[in-house]
């Protein structure tokens, strides 16, 4: 990423235009636990009860001669929290930006909410790119906002109405659930360390109040506490505020403490997908190397004992 600002790719999420609301309302002062949307509409649109908020079949991707993806299925449960592994260059980040409208791909269905976002054009009103936040791999913070700024970029950019006043409400309470100290927020992103950058980010993914989150390598470059951290805040804001995350990771310690399930992209396709017990007990070979490698058991072990030592606590409580 460049210091004068992220990759024009990933800010393309940031800048495309849909679900503007057609009415304005100020609302008065944001309250703890509202929706943007109850504050910018009055009403807050449904959220997604069905089973599987992203469905995925037959995705085909290629650049060039390149095939990236063929014929890959995925299902993402409702309020789970979906790990997505493979090896370097298998495709995970392009999965992430089909999913969310980046990369058109060749062939395929990618539902969001039940809606085949493939079908929609970029800046076409689909009602759901208001409804996902998404962490890019570093951050992707303007150099030049501050992390209150850049936290109300998508709230300008979707809800233009808003006032200014409400805006440095909603951008310090979402500062301030991410970790951040509140001062955090006048802060530039060259004046915050690589854990409170990443924090930053998420704060902006969380700007609308998303029922699903993308997360890209969240944890690449912190250290091991730092990582645990964050894997905590993401475990607990997943479950407070009721998230599917959608996680891309190569961090072991990530995929043993807080996913749910894990999904193995190789050979151009999801080859496998759930529990890591479950994926233990296929014989894909790129599979049993990962999670049977020394680096796998040393962070199962870790895991093993970070919930020994919580159900001691627990005891003690
Ligand atoms: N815009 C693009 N143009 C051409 N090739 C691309 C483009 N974006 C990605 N690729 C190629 O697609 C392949 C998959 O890239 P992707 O970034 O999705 O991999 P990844 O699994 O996320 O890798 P890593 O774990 O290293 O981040 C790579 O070979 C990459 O070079």
């Amino acid at each position: 990423m460049s210091e004068t600002g992220p990759d024009p790719r990933e800010t393309d999420a940031l800048r495309s235009a849909a679900g503007v609301p057609d009415r304005h309302d100020d609302g008065g002062i944001f309250q703890h636990g509202d929706r943007v949307d109850d504050q910018a509409h009055g009403d807050a649109p449904e959220r997604f009860e069905g089973e599987f908020p992203i469905r995925i079949e037959g995705l085909r991707n290629s650049f060039g001669d390149t095939v990236i993806h063929d014929n890959l299925d995925l299902d993402v449960r409702s309020g789970e929290i979906l790990g997505v592994v493979g090896g370097s260059g298998t495709g995970k980040s392009v999965l992430m930006r089909s999913i969310i409208g980046l990369q058109e791909p060749d062939e395929g269905c990618i539902e969001v909410f039940g809606r085949d976002i493939t079908e929609a054009e970029p800046d076409e009103e689909i009602g759901v790119r208001n409804r996902w936040g998404v962490l890019f791999q570093g951050g992707a913070l303007f150099s030049t906002l501050t992390v209150a700024e850049n936290v109300q970029v998508p709230l300008k950019q979707f809800y233009p109405e808003l006032e200014q006043q409400l805006l440095d409400e909603i951008a310090r309470y979402k500062v301030v659930l991410t970790g951040l100290p509140e001062e955090a927020a006048s802060k530039y992103p060259s004046e915050l360390s690589g854990g409170m950058k990443k924090r930053a980010g998420l704060a902006r993914a969380l700007a609308l109040d998303p029922e699903l989150l993308f997360l890209d390598e969240p944890t690449a470059g912190l250290d091991p506490i730092g990582a645990a951290k964050f894997d905590d805040l993401t475990r607990e804001l997943a479950d407070t505020l009721g998230l599917t995350v959608f996680l891309i990771t190569h961090d072991l310690d990530t995929l043993y403490a807080i996913c749910d399930r894990v999904a193995v992209l190789a050979d151009r396709k999801v080859i496998a997908v759930g529990t890591i017990p479950e994926l233990l007990e296929t014989e894909h070979p790129w599979i049993q190397e990962y999670f049977n490698g020394p680096r796998s058991r040393a962070a199962a072990e870790t895991n093993a004992r970070g919930k020994a030592l919580d159900n001691g606590a627990d005891r003690k409580a």
